[in-house]
């Protein structure tokens, strides 16, 4: 697991080996430790060089020991590294960490033991522990702010932000930075330093720097922390934790890191994450009713897209597809996209510090479709109109190359009906992006039934290479992420008619972690959007069968107050106004508006409606239960594969807080049997809605005795899979 061999006589290069990330275990945190004495302790070592085998670092403690999925103590697993990071730093020969690829966590922490820091060009560095509810507890907190000061520091542990080699060396976290061998730049940099006194170089021994307005940082940094995820432990503990190294020395910091560590451990929080942490990992395990899967289904190499669109979502997956290197031809006939979408790339490449050029060259702006012909892959990002893009996917079929892969940014439309309308239908897959799409994390695949796993593996693995979590799905109307959408808007429709507020039902899902309420969601999406869809579905509009009466449709309850304020001109955040009020058009700013007050209160007279106090245990439930319940139909359909299929795009895609695991995480943590018994309760009251009705799936994981969450796929295997 970590050995050390002698390289030009004095050197004593040690490798850090435990695949695939080089993680921390308690054993092998152990072991390096042994080597690192055994080196020192060699009379012919001078200088010690510490690498990760396999192109990286180190990927940090051992999560799965930090999960409880292996059975470690979390006194033992603290130690263990604690003590390893400690005898590096008190080594009396210099230590020089030589990083490539990653060194994050207790990989990082590792290397601020180190006296001195190598990292080759394209390696990443950062503490990402408060992604997973946790700290840095093997003293990272307190070092790193004696390194890179307190306001790098606060950033860098509160949002586990990582860092290029470039910025690390900026803010003084590395001494040097190679493009070459990092080896070799280590050693031929050990024997430079191998004489050098080290007391200046240990970083516990070094006095905090204090800027005058440390109050002021720490307080500032607090209360971003708790602004970002509301209700989130691990943030606020991070700026505590390095707080203590402003006010404290170092041994006492440290002590008060473990303490905070050894609170956040075992807490839901730190579970819930631990849990999005492996579901994204799980999710890229795709397979197919067929049998073909991620192992045995090589994805087709992509080396030129085009994209067809540069509207709102056309625009971030252009951007997202240059960002990553691939040229890409853009067909767009309004000139105004184009300089917008010019504006964004040169505002991308100034954030990663390259020259404006560099992603200008990769794009090739066209109004003819046969400059499509040499794609490998076409993403088609036109207004949502099934007709429109059925008449778009049969030309594509002609233009394009044969082999070239016809995808979809459509976000709720029949990707078969596309299929369908070409020659190709096994090269035709959903690619939902999320707005932004350069910036969200989400790639929905739509798998459609007749495409062939070398689409679906195509399209799973440029997802990944843009940098976002590839979930593969079925073909559905709304697929999973927006067709639980659904039940959970419409019961927050509901919940206005029976006497909530916007604000009130939004202050409720912001207060469990939502970055933003379903109303305040919706103003800024587009009332129109939602209205377009009801429309089509005959809901709404003129497509309504004469004599259906305003709350009713197909027999059920219907809320058309999103229609209505449609209708009255209310769009949401683009129009000034929706569910709440702004500056003005596009404006951000949302403040209660009393037009909407008596506009309900109308409504509800009008309807006989008598409002009526809704705690926020209701509207939690019923929002939430619905959305959840919508979920074990899509398990139950086999339109996602497992309930981390689920949870992965609702942490990533709809602002779901990672802190509560997702959709399917919580209710399993609230308990099955409590969720169904609250559901056929709601049901008993709202007959009329079918949502409410406890899905086949929920009643059998009851009567299986509520197996725990990680059984669920495996279960679900023997159910009916389109994956
Ligand atoms: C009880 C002990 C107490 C210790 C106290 C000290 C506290 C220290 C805190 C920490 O260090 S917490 C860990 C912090 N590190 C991270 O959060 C990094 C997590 N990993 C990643 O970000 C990525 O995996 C990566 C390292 C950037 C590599 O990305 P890549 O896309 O190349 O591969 P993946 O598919 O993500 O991962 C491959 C494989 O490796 C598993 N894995 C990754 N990191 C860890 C880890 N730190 N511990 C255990 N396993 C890890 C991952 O689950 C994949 O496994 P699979 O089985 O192939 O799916």
């Amino acid at each position: 697991m970590a050995q050390y061999s002698r390289v030009r006589g004095s050197v004593a290069l040690l490798r850090l080996t435990n695949p695939p990330v080089n993680a921390l275990s308690a054993a092998v945190s152990r072991d390096l430790e042994r080597a690192v004495r055994s080196a020192c302790a060699d009379s012919a070592v001078r200088v010690l060089v510490l690498r990760g085998h396999g192109g990286t670092f180190c990927g940090g403690a051992d999560i799965r020991e930090l999960a409880g999925l292996v059975d470690v103590p979390f006194r033992v697993g603290v130690s263990s590294l604690v003590a390893l990071v400690d005898a590096v730093e008190a080594a009396e020969k210099p230590v020089v960490a030589a990083i490539e690829g990653v060194a994050l966590g207790g990989g990082l922490e590792l290397a601020l033991g180190c006296h001195f820091r190598i990292a080759h060009g394209q390696a990443r560095l950062g503490l990402p522990e408060v992604t997973l509810g946790l700290l840095p507890a093997a003293g990272g907190t307190q070092r790193l702010p004696r390194l890179v000061g307190f306001p790098a520091a606060l950033e860098l542990v509160a949002t586990g932000r990582d860092v290029s080699a470039e910025e690390a060396l900026a803010l003084g976290l590395v001494d040097h930075v190679t493009d070459g061998d990092v080896e070799e730049a280590a050693v031929e940099f050990a024997r430079r330093v191998a004489d050098e006194p080290l007391a200046s170089r240990r970083l516990s021994t070094r006095p905090p720097p204090r800027p005058a307005d440390l109050d002021t940082l720490l307080q500032v940094a607090l209360e971003r922390a708790q602004r970002r995820a509301r209700g989130a432990l691990a943030p606020v503990a991070c700026v505590q934790a390095v707080r203590a190294a402003a006010t404290l020395p170092f041994t006492q910091g440290l002590q008060l890191e473990q303490e905070l560590m050894a609170a956040l451990l075992p807490s839901n929080q730190a579970r819930a994450m631990q849990y999005c942490f492996f579901a994204q990992r799980i999710v890229g395990k795709w397979s197919l009713p067929g049998g073909a899967n991620w192992r045995n289904s090589p994805a087709r190499a992509v080396s030129r897209a085009a994209v067809i669109g540069l509207g709102t979502m056309g625009r971030g997956i252009a951007v997202s597809l240059v960002r990553a290197g691939i040229p890409v031809v853009a067909m767009e006939t309004d000139e105004k996209q184009l300089r917008v979408v010019t504006a964004m790339l040169e505002r991308e490449a100034a954030k990663q510090r390259r020259s404006p050029d560099s992603y200008l060259q990769l794009v090739q702006f066209t109004l003819e479709r046969r400059d499509l012909g040499d794609a490998d892959l076409v993403v088609e990002a036109v207004f949502e109109d099934l007709a429109l893009k059925k008449r778009l996917f049969a030309e594509l079929s002609s233009s394009c190359r044969p082999d070239t892969l016809l995808c979809s940014n459509t976000s709720a439309l029949d990707v078969d009906a596309l299929a369908a309308a070409t020659r190709r239908p096994e090269l035709v897959v959903g690619m939902h992006f999320f707005a932004p799409a350069h910036v969200m994390k989400l790639l929905e695949v739509v798998c459609g039934a007749r495409s062939s796993p070398v689409a679906v593996a195509t399209a799973m693995q440029l997802g990944k290479r843009l940098g976002k979590v590839s979930v593969a799905v079925a073909n559905c109307p709304g697929f999973a992420g927006n067709r639980m959408l659904k039940p959970y808007v419409e019961q927050a429709s509901f919940l206005l008619e029976e006497g909530a507020t916007p604000q009130q039902v939004d202050a409720v899902l912001e207060d469990f972690g939502f970055a933003m309420g379903v109303f305040r969601m919706s103003d800024l999406s587009g009332l129109d959007v939602g209205w377009r869809v009801r429309e089509e579905a005959g809901l709404a509009g003129p497509t309504v069968p004469p004599g259906e009466s305003a709350r009713r449709r197909h027999g059920c309850r219907y809320s058309p107050l999103a229609d209505l304020l449609c209708e009255h001109g209310r769009l949401g955040q683009k129009t000034g106004r929706g569910w709440y009020l702004y500056e003005g058009p596009g404006g951000r700013a949302a403040t209660p508006d009393p037009w909407l007050h008596d506009f309900l209160d109308q409504y509800r007279r009008r309807h006989g409606l008598r409002p009526r106090r809704i705690d926020q245990q209701e509207v939690l439930e019923r929002c939430l239960y619905a959305l959840a319940n919508e979920g074990f139909r899509i398990l139950e359909e086999g339109v996602a594969a497992g309930p981390e299929d689920i949870d992965t795009i609702y942490v990533l895609g709809y602002g779901w807080p990672a802190h509560r695991g997702g959709p399917m995480y919580h209710v399993a943590a609230v308990g099955l049997p409590a969720v169904l018994s609250r559901l056929e309760h709601f049901r008993r009251l709202h007959p009329d809605v079918p949502q409410l009705r406890p899905s086949a799936l929920l009643r059998h994981l009851v009567a299986e005795g509520s197996p725990p969450i990680s059984r669920w796929r495996e279960l679900l295997k023997g159910l009916r899979s389109q994956l």
